[in-house]
């Protein structure tokens, strides 16, 4: 930890401009003689690192005005905060139930989170707004200069351009000759390139093709930043020469501490005033986080804080709100959070809550939930239940939630900075083994999840990774084998998800979901999408299903007639319609970079995927038929008949109460018996039924340990 605050200091001292510490000691109310102090302090520390100028506090509203600009230097578009968030903001806080005002904390210093007038709002024809302070006058300008400066020296280089000769690519005996420990000329070799390639025409050599010059950037980078070439293909792909440079520098570059305040326990302004008495500094997040801080700097360790040790907040990353935003959880409703450890997302979703509820955090690593645990009772999560099961499984254990979210295992591709063995450790080979795993596990998070729920029928997909087949890829597929549709995420940063990536066509509505860059949002790289399921049915499926019992089942996956298929589909593409109507496809926007080179591995993928379906379609009819013998014989056996009677009555009975009961009184989810649901699994794909769902009912009936239990007690009874 300790070597983690030198690291923050080091942040500070690059880019946090002096006045704005100032600034954070101003707005909270510092007592005067330590605010002086810690003046004295940072312009001793501004000497020191010379990055930093001395600066006269400056008044609060002109605070805020620095603050905005270094928003935008982070790449985080942070406009002023209206009116309408600070009410929110009021009743988010509103979750602590203490109305006693904190003391040292009043009305005249919470103007770090005051409203400010909207941009333009009152604004004179040239920009300039007669309210606005001399020294906002001055930072207008000032912009306004900088802009001139930087069109000049636009101009200035494609003219010198048009002047200079080509570039030489090294031959081989001269990059042989290398001095390797010539760090400078192979990062200037790459700046070249880079040249090159954005003024191919004027800059190549005539006889070499601009697959040479990729190459020797992809080389260059990857030796000079560390990285295994097979990584480095995958990024020049997806980027452009130059935003690959920038976002491999953007791993290089620690990301910002932030902390989450724990409103079952506090709120954001209690705990933000406790700190700053330690001495940290710290500023609100961002104006889309109502309970996120950034930390700066502080002397003593953020994780080991007295409030740290009594709940009042979660370490976690900026980018792991977006998920739990996006899913937007309800008091009282039924949440699983379907990969959970360490319970980052887990109490934030309890958080929102509000302790109501019934919350199922699950994950496949027994030794991970610890951590979840102990973080759950450290927040006071009340309303939450662990689970330790491989999440394929879940839907045959729990379904009918209102909401899911499925944080998955990925790559991590989206945070190297904070885990550089990624760049050695991660090949192609781990891309396509998560991308399969992420398709499996997703279907079944729609399945848990009931498409008749009042308030939700809601699953929001995450990845940490910014490569397309853990994410578009995934969600394309979930689109075509489940009765889902992309809505909007809710999210207003971040950029649109592709609907096109080299040979690979995603659907428009892909435009709803979201990408976040290191080198564009400050943050790590993450994914978010946000489905709503419609039915509770399977648009991949083709057999008809007599069974009324499963008719009833609201929440079991059925199998569709041909006819409810179609209908199916007319409702797919009705949904698509209406996104794409309501979605501004911008190409440009949303299209990856192609490339020349053909991603043999996703058309294997597709076919892979092709021959599954063939396959199931084959073994189903299959099934059909044995399982049509099975019934005949079991008929005759009136010993089975009497076995199936009770379970037959008491699903019918459990599936009426479910469709009848009110949305409002929300039970634990049900734990279905095994062998009823078609959940994917270990050696049974997504969209296949498993070899349980294909036993005569009389044997699914043996197999049910909860079934014999009910029988036992009967016979018991009797
Ligand atoms: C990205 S992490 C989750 C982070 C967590 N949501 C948070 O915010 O703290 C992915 C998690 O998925 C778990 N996992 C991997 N395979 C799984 C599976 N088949 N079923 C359930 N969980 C799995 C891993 O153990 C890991 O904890």
């Amino acid at each position: 930890m300790a070597k983690n605050v030198s690291s923050k200091r080091k942040y500070v001292a690059k880019s946090i401009p002096n006045e704005q510490i100032l600034t954070v000691l101003c707005r909270l109310d510092v007592p005067a003689k330590a605010a002086a102090a810690k003046k004295g302090k940072y312009e001793k520390f501004a000497a020191k690192t010379n990055k930093i100028k001395a600066a006269p506090v400056v008044e609060s509203e002109e605070d805020e005005e620095m603050n905005e600009s270094e928003d935008e230097v982070n790449g985080i578009d942070e406009e002023e905060v209206d009116e309408e968030e600070e009410e929110e903001e009021e009743d988010d806080d509103d979750n602590y139930d203490d109305d006693t005002e904190p003391k040292g904390f009043s009305d005249s210093n919470k103007s770090w989170l005051k409203p400010k007038k909207q941009a333009g709002s009152e604004e004179d024809e040239d920009g300039d707004s007669d309210d606005e302070t001399e020294f906002e006058k001055k930072a207008k300008r000032s912009a306004a200069k900088e802009r001139r400066e930087a069109q000049e020296a636009e101009e200035e280089m494609q003219l010198n351009l048009a002047n200079q000769g080509k570039y030489e690519l090294p031959d081989e005996d001269e990059e042989d000759g290398e001095d390797e420990n010539d760090a400078s000329a192979v990062y200037q070799r790459i700046k070249d390139v880079i040249e090159v390639l954005s003024h191919f025409k004027e800059r190549r050599e005539a006889h070499r093709s601009r697959s040479e010059y990729i190459d020797q950037l992809t080389s260059d980078l990857a030796s000079y930043f560390g990285y295994n070439r097979d990584l480095m293909v995958m990024f020049m792909q997806m980027f452009s020469p130059a935003e690959t440079l920038e976002f491999i520098e953007a791993n290089e570059q620690p990301r910002p501490l932030v902390i989450r305040a724990n409103t079952l326990k506090t709120r954001r302004r209690d705990l933000a005033q406790a700190l700053i008495q330690r001495g940290v500094n710290l500023d609100p997040l961002a104006k889309w986080s109502k309970v996120g801080l950034k930390i700066y700097d502080s002397p003593v360790p953020i994780g080991a804080t007295p409030e740290y040790l009594a709940g009042h907040y979660m370490l976690q990353s900026a980018s792991s709100f977006g998920p739990v935003l996006a899913l937007a959880p309800e008091a009282n409703e039924r949440v699983l959070d379907m990969c959970c450890a360490p319970g980052g997302k887990t109490t934030y979703i309890a958080q929102l809550m509000r302790n109501s509820g019934t919350l199922i955090a699950n994950d496949l690593k027994k030794q991970r939930l610890k951590a979840t645990v102990a973080n759950l009772h450290r927040l006071g999560v009340k309303n939450c239940a662990v689970a330790n099961y491989d999440g394929r499984k879940l839907p045959s254990l729990f379904t009918g939630f209102d909401r899911v979210l499925l944080d998955a295992p990925c790559t991590g591709m989206g945070v190297i900075a904070r885990d550089p063995s990624i760049k050695t450790q991660k090949t192609e080979k781990d891309v396509f083994r998560l991308s399969h795993l992420q398709k499996e596990l997703i279907l079944a998070a729609i399945d848990a999840v009931d498409a008749k729920s009042a308030s939700g029928g809601i699953i929001v997909y995450s990845t940490c990774s910014v490569m397309v087949e853990e994410n578009e890829a995934v969600v394309e597929y979930a689109l075509k084998k489940r009765a889902v549709k992309l809505i909007d995420t809710g999210l207003d940063h971040g950029k649109p998800g592709f609907t096109r990536y080299q040979q690979l066509r995603f659907h428009p509505s892909m435009t709803l979901t979201r990408r976040f860059y290191p080198h564009v949002h400050n943050m790590d790289g993450f994914y978010v999408a946000k489905f709503k399921k419609y039915a509770n049915t399977r648009p991949d499926d083709d057999d008809k299903d007599e069974d009324e019992d499963e008719k009833d089942s609201d929440n079991e996956s059925k199998i569709l007639s041909k006819r409810e298929r179609r209908k199916l589909e007319k409702q797919n593409k009705k949904a698509s319609d209406d996104v794409e109507a309501s979605v501004q496809v911008d190409d440009s926007d949303n299209e990856a970079p192609k490339s020349d080179d053909d991603n043999e591995e996703v058309e294997d993928a597709e076919e892979e995927d092709n021959e599954e379906q063939e396959e199931y379609e084959e073994e189903v009819a299959a099934e059909e038929d044995d399982e049509k013998e099975s019934e005949a014989e079991e008929e005759s056996e009136e010993e089975s008949e009497e076995e199936i009677q009770p379970v037959k009555k008491s699903t019918k009975h459990q599936s009426k109460a479910k469709s009848s009961s009110k949305p409002q009184v929300k039970s634990t989810p049900k734990l279905k018996v095994s062998g009823k649901n078609h959940a994917p699994g270990k050696g049974n794909p997504p969209g296949k039924p498993s070899k349980e769902n294909s036993k005569p009912k009389a044997k699914r009936f043996m197999d049910n340990k909860f079934a014999q239990a009910r029988l036992k007690k009967k016979q018991s009874k009797k």
